[in-house]
């Protein structure tokens, strides 16, 4: 059983999709400490879900952000709060009379059961475009990549190439070789 540390459902079903292991979404807040690395953020963050929540198995954390070229990376590690306040719209609308529409999703997973904190890091490039489509969550409908927006794919067709199933294919590999 792993306990996946999130307030984010979209965060836990392509998890579960992914991870052969059963997955618990615990909905602790730990602190998102303020950095503009998402390692910095997952690493501590681990640990403090895992003392907070006891030593029952291992907690999974995902720290995940937004980077666009034309805006010099932002939202990156504020996407959440991006997201929040000024909303995908209002991204999309600062980009569209950019001529490089380049971004890229970057996450970065952190496991740990009171050992060493182990992390995974996925990324995908692609593209910011007027929202289209209804699954995913979060930034999915102005993400293209490949001709389709990440709310236009499955949970299967997403996971098979995003940020997120990169890093959950590393952290699955890596919970294969411990056992
Ligand atoms: O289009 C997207 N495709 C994704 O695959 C994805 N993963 C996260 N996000 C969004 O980017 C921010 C990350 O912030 P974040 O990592 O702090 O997550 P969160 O605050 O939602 O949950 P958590 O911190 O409790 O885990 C939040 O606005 C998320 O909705 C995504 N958007
Ligand atoms: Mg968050």
């Amino acid at each position: 059983m792993i306990r996946f540390v999130t307030g984010n459902e979209g965060k836990v079903r392509e998890a579960r999709e992914y991870l052969p292991a059963e997955v618990e979404q615990v909905d602790y807040d730990y602190a998102e400490v303020q950095s503009d690395d998402l390692e910095t953020i997952v690493r501590r963050g681990a640990r403090e879900a895992y003392e907070e929540l006891g030593a029952d198995g291992g907690v999974l954390v995902d720290d995940t952000g937004l980077f666009v070229e034309a805006l010099s990376g932002f939202p990156g590690p504020y996407s959440a709060y991006v997201d929040d306040t000024l909303g995908i719209e209002r991204v999309w609308e600062l980009v569209e009379n950019e001529e490089n529409r380049k971004a890229a999703f970057r996450t970065v997973m952190a496991y740990y059961d009171g050992e060493d904190v182990a992390t995974f890091e996925g990324a995908v490039r692609g593209r910011i475009v007027a929202p289209r489509g209804d699954g995913g969550f979060g930034y999915d409908p102005i993400f293209e990549y490949d001709g389709e927006t990440f709310a236009e794919m499955s949970t299967d067709e997403k996971n098979a190439i995003s940020h997120r199933g990169r890093a959950l294919e590393k952290f699955a590999d890596w919970l294969a070789e411990r056992e």
